[in-house]
């Protein structure tokens, strides 16, 4: 049929829509294929950025592995193309945007223990799922997560995945707050950096800010290497023994992603 692999996509086949966000590499729309009216999200990487700082392998990487990826919590690359000056990547259209904006217009910034537990769930199954095919995504925050019309969580965003084991050097732009203590000593790490960020992610959801945030990064790199986490006292116990089970200094001593699924406190929140 038309849309074999073998159709040369272009962007003369979209109709391009409202911005939907601006990166440093460039913008992100929201599209509709006009022979089909399917809605779409197209990312669009300007070639100088990219070859300015020095990220065509990270591209080519992120086409390589998210192309391969295919599961319903992870955003699906549907296709790329790109023209003289541009990079395209044509990717599902998450309805709900983008997850941090729903953490933040929570009533107390902070989401309810069901739903927390609902989206830790879906996390844990997608980064289990990469892990499965060897990629580590290393870079698991709210900005990178997305909610579908469905309100199920996409994992997006593999600009910054590799395979693993790595040690590759990960500029630090962003955040410090989800680094795990082996990425800031700059050690050889594998897929329990993501067991580290799920720790960290699951704090978010039910504070409204992780852990470790404080003014200054060195603060930060230092309750991050002393493990200092306070919790507040309406986190719920089965919630703190989650979290107290994946931030742990020694990779091998976090849970597993299977362990994560069946932990009692997730488990009672998981309907049908
Ligand atoms: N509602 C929505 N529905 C669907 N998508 C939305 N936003 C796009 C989410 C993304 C998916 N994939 C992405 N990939 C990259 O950004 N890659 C990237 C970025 C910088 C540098 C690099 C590299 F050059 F370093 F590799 C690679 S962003 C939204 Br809002």
């Amino acid at each position: 049929d038309a849309y074999g692999s073998s159709y040369k996509w272009s962007p003369r086949d979209f109709e391009l829509g409202s911005s939907l966000g601006q990166g440093k590499f460039g913008h992100v729309h929201v599209a509709r294929e006009k022979k089909t009216g399917f809605l779409v999200a197209i990312k669009t990487l300007f070639k100088s950025q990219i070859v300015k700082s020095k990220c065509e392998r990270q591209v080519m990487r992120e086409i390589e592995i998210q192309s391969h990826l295919k599961h319903s919590n992870i955003l699906r690359l549907l296709t790329w193309f790109h023209d003289e000056r541009r990079i395209y990547l044509v990717v599902e259209f998450a309805a709900g945007g983008e997850l941090y904006k729903h953490l933040t217009n929570s009533p107390q910034g902070r989401f309810p223990e069901s739903k927390a537990a609902r989206y830790i769930y879906q996390v844990a199954d997608a980064v289990e799922y990469c892990h499965q095919h060897h990629v580590i995504h290393r870079d698991i925050k709210p900005e990178n997560i997305l909610v579908a019309f469905s309100g199920d969580l996409k994992l997006a965003d593999f600009g910054w995945s590799v395979h693993a084991p790595s040690e590759r050097r990960k500029t630090m732009c962003g955040t410090l707050d989800y680094l795990p203590p082996e990425m800031i000593k700059r050690e050889v790490y594998d897929v329990s950096v993501d067991h580290w960020c799920i720790g960290v992610l699951l704090y978010e959801f039910l504070v409204g800010k992780p852990p470790f945030e404080t003014e200054g990064e060195d603060k930060t790199y230092a309750r991050i290497l002393s493990l200092d986490i306070v919790y507040p006292s309406h986190i719920p116990d089965g919630a703190k023994d989650l979290i107290s089970k994946l931030l742990r200094h020694s990779s091998k001593d976090r849970l597993s992603l299977e362990g994560v699924k069946k932990h009692y406190w997730v488990q009672q929140f998981q309907t049908v």
